[in-house]
């Protein structure tokens, strides 16, 4: 199972707005771009992935959309407005949530209003954690285990104060050069260095 989480810092948890955005400086179509290239390979989609975007621009409650695609019956198209229609639907259920809470949204698509911090504390506890860092050790000479989970941003870098919490929780620096690239580009990346093992 490879699992890749999004802290999507600019994007914001109101339907409207995030389409709005399109284009525009909270540049949403990294959510999109990111799924797809999670998800999708030419004809077919790769069935042993979890992908979280964690929403957070809010006035209320960061989201966090978790997309299984195993267990997705309807994975749809892979286009922009496809892939951030999905988000929007879940944007939508979420209308109302309380701290913490979850719903689901269609199968293999659940929303929650939980915090990247809480989400990645708990994802620690079964998967081996990643940051994405073009300073950190380069991706051939890391080893993995059976469930690597890799942690990316937007384009707004990580606080600072998270990189104590992932210290804390074990989490390791991987690049993939120096190079800075979009974070859909290291999904590509990451897929095939994994690929080839
Ligand atoms: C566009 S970058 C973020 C840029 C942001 N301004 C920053 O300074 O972190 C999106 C994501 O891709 C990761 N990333 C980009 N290039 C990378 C590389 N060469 N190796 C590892 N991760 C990379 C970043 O760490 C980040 O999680």
């Amino acid at each position: 199972m490879r699992t890749f989480v999004l802290r999507a810092r600019a994007a914001p948890t109101d339907r409207q707005k995030l389409l709005a955005a399109i284009g525009q400086e909270a540049h949403p179509e990294i959510l999109a771009h990111t799924l797809m290239n999670a998800i999708f390979v030419a004809q077919s989609h790769r069935p042993d992935v979890v992908v979280y975007l964690v929403l957070e621009s809010t006035q209320d409650f960061s989201r966090t959309i978790r997309f299984e695609a195993s267990a997705m019956h309807a994975i749809g198209g892979f286009d922009e407005r496809s892939l951030l229609g999905k988000v929007a639907a879940a944007l939508d259920v979420s209308r109302g949530m309380g701290k913490e809470e979850s719903r689901p949204v269609e199968s293999g698509v659940t929303v929650r209003t939980v915090a990247f911090e809480r989400l990645v504390q708990e994802l620690a506890a079964d998967h081996q954690l990643f940051v994405m860092d073009p300073k950190g050790t380069p991706i051939r000479e890391q080893v993995f285990a059976e469930r690597p989970c890799f942690l990316l941003t937007d384009h707004i870098p990580m606080p600072k104060n998270t990189f104590h919490t992932l210290d804390r929780l074990g989490t390791k620096r991987i690049s993939l050069g120096r190079k800075m690239l979009f974070a859909s580009q290291c999904v590509v990346l990451i897929h095939h260095a994994l690929d080839e093992r």
